[in-house]
């Protein structure tokens, strides 16, 4: 019998970054071609080993936006299981940075007002991440 729960099964450890200034974030589009393809996004990407949380998202930020991260703080946590891959997002605020963000994978990016977000398609996982960053502005 197939069960839906397999203890054995990798979790992919991933470091997000919410980025913000003022009331805007900015969000990419992932790639097609990749898991969630063509939904919208928070940049990040996979922890490597021997990296600290901190250290993935500042280089995954610079990697894929073009931006150096001065600090950040920790958000919120996410575990999802998606079935064909089960992720642990380490949602990281990021207010402090320099530069300005680009999407440099030559994928779409934009500065989004968080009431407006809603407006864009995010993979399930992320419905959390959106309920707080809604309750930032009320
Ligand atoms: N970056 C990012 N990944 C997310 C979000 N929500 C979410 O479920 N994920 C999932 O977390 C994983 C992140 O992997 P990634 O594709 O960004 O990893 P990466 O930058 O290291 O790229 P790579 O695939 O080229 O190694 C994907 O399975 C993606 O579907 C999100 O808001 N931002
Ligand atoms: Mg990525």
């Amino acid at each position: 019998m197939e069960s839906t729960i397999n203890p054995d099964k990798k979790v992919v450890h991933v470091a997000v970054g919410i980025i913000k200034r003022e009331q805007d974030i900015f969000i990419c589009k992932r790639p097609d071609d990749k898991h969630q393809g063509g939904k919208w996004e928070f940049p990040g990407g996979k922890v490597e080993k021997g990296e600290t949380v901190t250290q993935a998202l500042q280089r995954e930020l610079i990697e894929e936006v073009d931006i150096h991260v001065q600090s950040s703080s920790p958000f919120m946590e996410i575990h999802h299981d998606y079935g064909d891959k089960a992720v642990q997002l380490d949602i990281h605020l990021v207010e402090d940075f320099s530069g300005e963000p680009i999407g440099l994978e030559g994928q779409q990016g934009q500065w989004v007002a968080i009431d407006k977000l809603d407006n864009f398609q995010f993979p399930a996982a992320n419905v959390p991440i959106l309920a707080k960053l809604i309750e930032l502005i009320k």
